[in-house]
């Protein structure tokens, strides 16, 4: 292979711009030796094309299987889910790999499973676009174009090895956009960064979405990076629970009618609670009349005598 070939553009079959991604109901269990696991229960969301979110929640809440479905990088076992004008539960496989390769960038987490350390930082990239470019229609930017919009300019030649944590987590970037895709989905991008290296990944990915209109989704246990995004919805036990927009937070109803308590409401109102629903145009007042109970024979409620008469 000559240096003249390496460095000749590559080509791939997506738009550049960003895709929209909607999820309906969307389930997936994981079958394993002692019993299905439910990951995801009924994920109802919707990301518009060009816009920025971040994915937040507890620890096994499902954020790295949704994120995974997105990608393309597994089917999920029930609902529907659609990048751009792809149905992914439809794909065959040969349609899933077309798809990660040029609609959907992923980025791992922990920047140096994106690259190999023994090339340099272009050829990385290239080796990248290379992958899809069998399915060739556009032409790709050359690698250090994509090097310079994450805030890299000039450090093609540079190894993995080299660089700061803040610089190598934006150079797995670069990698993930080598192909120009579409929708960019990020695993922890600063969860091992200072405040400096946090904040020059955030202005990477905002250069990404406004220059390229790349829908970006980012996987976060760090509350600021989801303010900063400015929409940060929040799984929880496998479902959209609650999401935050412009530093306000919000319930959101899912696509089968339910709505998600507060976490912090858990202990005060136990699976099983029953409320009387008064509702206006505008407002809903939930009115706890009896909570559950141990005591056997009485179908598992008791106090409705003697409610608790707490709204929510
Ligand atoms: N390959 C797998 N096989 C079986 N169960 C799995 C598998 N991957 C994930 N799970 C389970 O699915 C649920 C959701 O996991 P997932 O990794 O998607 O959550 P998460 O929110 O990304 O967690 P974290 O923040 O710790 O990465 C958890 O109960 C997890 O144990």
């Amino acid at each position: 292979m000559t240096a003249a070939r390496q460095d000749a553009p590559v080509t791939a079959a997506q738009p550049a711009e960003g895709v929209a991604v909607t999820c309906h109901r969307l389930i997936h269990i994981y079958p394993t030796a002692t019993g299905d696991v439910v990951a995801l229960s009924g994920v109802d969301l919707s990301i518009a094309a060009g816009e920025m979110l971040a994915l937040v929640g507890p620890s096994g809440s499902g954020k790295s299987t949704l994120v995974a479905i997105l990608g393309g990088l597994m089917q999920p076992s029930a609902g529907r889910v659609h990048v751009g004008d792809h149905e992914l539960s439809r794909l065959p496989a040969k349609g899933l790999a077309a798809l990660r390769g040029a609609t959907v960038g992923t980025v791992l987490q922990g920047a140096e499973r994106n690259l190999l350390p023994y090339l340099s930082l272009s050829r990385n990239i290239w080796l990248a676009q290379r992958a899809v470019a069998r399915a060739a229609r556009r032409r790709l930017d050359p690698p250090e174009a994509i090097l310079e919009l994450v805030g890299l300019a000039g450090a093609g030649a540079r190894r993995v090895g080299d660089l700061t944590p803040g610089q190598r987590q934006r150079a797995a970037l670069a990698q993930g956009l080598a192909a120009g895709p579409g929708l960019l989905l990020v695993d922890e991008p600063t969860s091992q960064l200072d405040v400096a290296g946090r904040d020059e990944v955030l202005a990477a990915l905002t250069t990404v979405n406004a220059q390229r209109g790349t829908t970006v989704v980012v996987v976060t246990h760090d509350g600021e990076v989801g303010a900063q995004l400015g929409r940060a919805v929040t799984i929880r036990d496998g479902r959209v629970g609650a999401e935050g927009r412009d530093g306000r937070d919000f319930a959101v109803v899912a696509g089968d009618g339910t709505i998600q308590l507060p976490p912090e409401t858990s202990a005060a109102f136990p699976a099983g609670t029953l409320f009387e629903v008064d509702h206006t145009d505008q407002s809903i007042t939930l009115r706890a009349v009896a909570t559950p109970s141990s005591r056997p024979g009485n179908g598992g409620v008791t106090n409705v005598d003697d409610p608790p008469d707490q709204a929510v």
